[in-house]
């Protein structure tokens, strides 16, 4: 890539590869994408969705905003260069784990619509899954599980997304979920019933969990 600062680095190929992973695995390494504004729901359906595949013996893991930004992403705050970098490093992290054949649960605002892109551009094809959490901007302000946007609109944080900073919805997300109007149980159902549709989760998987999805559109 030409944007690496270092010159005289050289690729180092392990023996164990992803798909000798993946098959013990029994499913694909995949990242699946939560992206919506604060409060719409990413970190309630990342860790309800996990719950649920984990159930059914998939390996998996979360990725949380408010989480990784207390460590890997401690130096960053929420100016857009920041919110670029911080996207960014998700978007490496999350190729890092699809290596490793983990399914992988992003949370993160991520609002700009070209950084999901690169995030995006990183995975095989079918192995990104952007999901839209949707709810209105009223309704997110109204539920304000952290006090976060009370304390936005008094002026004690600058730069809040959907406030005083933008958020680019995606134009084609592969699931667009409408947390304002549909139950977490029933978003979890439609996300369940997208991966079983589109083969990401082998048959087998799903009934060992003794669970049955109604997988039509
Ligand atoms: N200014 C500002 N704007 C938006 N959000 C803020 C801000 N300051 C702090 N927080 C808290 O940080 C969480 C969002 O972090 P992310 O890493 O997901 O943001 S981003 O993708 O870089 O935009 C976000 O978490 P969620 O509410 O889960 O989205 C907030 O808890
Ligand atoms: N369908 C739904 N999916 C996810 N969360 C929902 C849903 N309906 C209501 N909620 C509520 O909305 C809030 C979302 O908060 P949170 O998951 O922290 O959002 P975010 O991570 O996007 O900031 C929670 O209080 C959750 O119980």
């Amino acid at each position: 890539m030409s944007d690496i600062k270092s010159d005289n680095i050289v690729w180092h190929q392990g023996s164990v590869d992803r798909k000798r992973r993946e098959a013990i695995n029994r499913h694909r390494g995949l990242t699946i994408w939560f992206t919506g504004l604060s409060g719409s729901g990413k970190s309630t359906l990342s860790v309800a969705l996990e719950e649920r595949l984990t159930g059914m013996g998939c390996r998996t893991y979360r990725l949380d905003g408010d989480n990784i930004r207390t460590g890997l992403n401690r130096d960053l705050a929420f100016s857009p260069d920041d919110r670029i970098e911080n996207i960014r490093r998700i978007g490496e992290v999350a190729s890092l784990f699809r290596d490793a054949g983990i399914i992988n649960l992003t949370a993160f605002i991520s609002p700009y619509r070209r950084d999901r892109e690169m995030a995006r551009a990183l995975a095989d094809e079918h192995d990104f899954v952007e999901v839209f959490v949707d709810a209105p901007l009223e309704l997110c302000e109204q539920r304000d599980p952290k006090g976060l946007y009370a304390k936005a609109r008094s002026g004690a944080i600058p730069n809040f997304t959907g406030i005083s900073a933008p958020y680019e919805p995606p134009e084609q997300p592969e699931v667009h979920l409408d947390t304002g109007t549909n139950s977490l149980s029933v978003c979890v159902d439609q996300l369940v019933a997208f991966l079983v549709r589109n083969g990401y989760l082998e048959q087998s998987l799903i009934a060992a969990a003794g669970q049955t999805f109604e997988t039509g559109a």
